[in-house]
């Protein structure tokens, strides 16, 4: 099976790549900048069509949260018009498209954790931007599955654990918001997700899942467990002071609950992701040997 991935760098492109490298069955292309630009359509129909994948997973985005209150059209340029080029894609090809959405499509309002028919009402551009990909990407191809998650970290790329074990080197104390909560989500759980559902696509399947870590935390909570974990393997460590949103600012308002239901993807694919913190022990593992190789003790094993 040929599965065609959107992006190049990115935490969950370079997580699928990896998996499926222990796939026998699985051919993974991916298409990325300069030949396949979202913000070119043209470009995107080209490498899709040229590619003749059996399905599409549409992975790339724009993810810079605050920078997305200053580029909004070309936030939506990415996320909405090239969303939809991927599914238009997709479709010529009578092929399934897999996109991949956000928890900031809620408010955060609600007490509960939200499932996959709760309202969704963005308060930031990135959120309403892929919000209205949803919308495009399902009124572009009958053929597709949408899942959202939430608070994606990895070895790769630019993400909170990533983050923090770098603070780390800088200052003994980290003020951390421990307002907000959510699901920790490792990019390599996700694309185990996503390959269970490319590998098994089915008519009846089709529509919106929610796929995120189990279990909940909040910021502040997962820096501490970070830090714990890296300490542990001889990295870098520092304390965590907690405080509110109100004291940390940023550009573009997160939600408070963050926290997605995941039991409609539990029934309909038979998956739940592994519990967040022993996805975070593999993920700081690995972030210790690649990036902290001649710092760290005891990450060789
Ligand atoms: N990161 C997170 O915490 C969360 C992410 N998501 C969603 O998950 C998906 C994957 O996110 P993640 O892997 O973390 O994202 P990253 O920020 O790590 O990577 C973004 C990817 O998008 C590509 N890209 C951006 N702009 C363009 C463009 N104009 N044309 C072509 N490619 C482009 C990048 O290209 P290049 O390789 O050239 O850099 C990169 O491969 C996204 O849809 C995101 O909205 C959902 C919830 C949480
Ligand atoms: C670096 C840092 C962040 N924070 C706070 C800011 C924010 O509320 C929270 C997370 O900050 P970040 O900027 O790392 O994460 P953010 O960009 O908000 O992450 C989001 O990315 C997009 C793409 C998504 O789809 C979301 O699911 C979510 O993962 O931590 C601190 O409190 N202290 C710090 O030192």
């Amino acid at each position: 099976m040929k599965i065609l991935v959107t992006g190049t760098r990115g935490q969950l492109v370079t997580s699928l790549v990896e998996l499926a490298a222990d796939m026998p069955d699985v051919s993974l292309v991916r298409v990325g900048r300069p030949g396949f630009d979202l913000l070119d359509p043209s470009s995107v129909r080209r490498a899709i069509l040229a590619a003749k994948p059996d399905i599409v997973v549409s992975a790339a985005a724009y993810t810079a949260v605050d920078r997305a209150e200053d580029e909004r059209d070309q936030a939506y340029q990415v996320n909405v018009v090239g969303a939809a080029c991927v599914a238009e894609a997709a479709a010529a090809l009578r092929v399934p498209v897999i996109h991949v959405s956000t928890d900031y499509v809620f408010s955060g309002e609600s007490a509960h954790s939200y499932r996959e028919g709760d309202e969704a009402e963005p308060k930031t551009v990135y959120g309403y931007t892929k919000l209205r990909g949803e919308h495009a990407v399902a009124s572009a191809n009958p053929r597709h599955i949408i899942l959202r998650t939430s608070w994606v970290y990895s070895p790769f790329g630019t993400n909170f654990v990533r983050t923090m074990l770098r603070l780390a080197a800088e200052r003994r104390v980290i003020a951390v918001v421990a307002d907000q909560w959510g699901n920790p989500t490792s990019a390599l759980d996700l694309a185990a997700a996503i390959l269970l559902v490319a590998t098994h696509p089915a008519r009846d399947r089709y529509g919106i899942y929610h796929v995120a870590g189990e279990g909940e935390t909040n910021w502040a909570g997962l820096a501490r467990h970070v830090f714990r974990a890296s300490a542990d393997l001889g990295g870098p460590s520092a304390e965590v002071k907690d405080i509110a949103t109100t004291e940390y600012r940023t550009k573009a308002r997160r939600p408070l609950n963050s926290r997605l239901c995941c039991d409609r993807f539990e029934r309909t694919f038979g998956w739940r992701a592994p519990p967040w913190q022993l996805s975070t022990d593999v993920v700081v593992r690995r972030i210790l040997e690649t990036d902290y190789r001649n710092q760290s003790q005891g990450t060789g094993a």
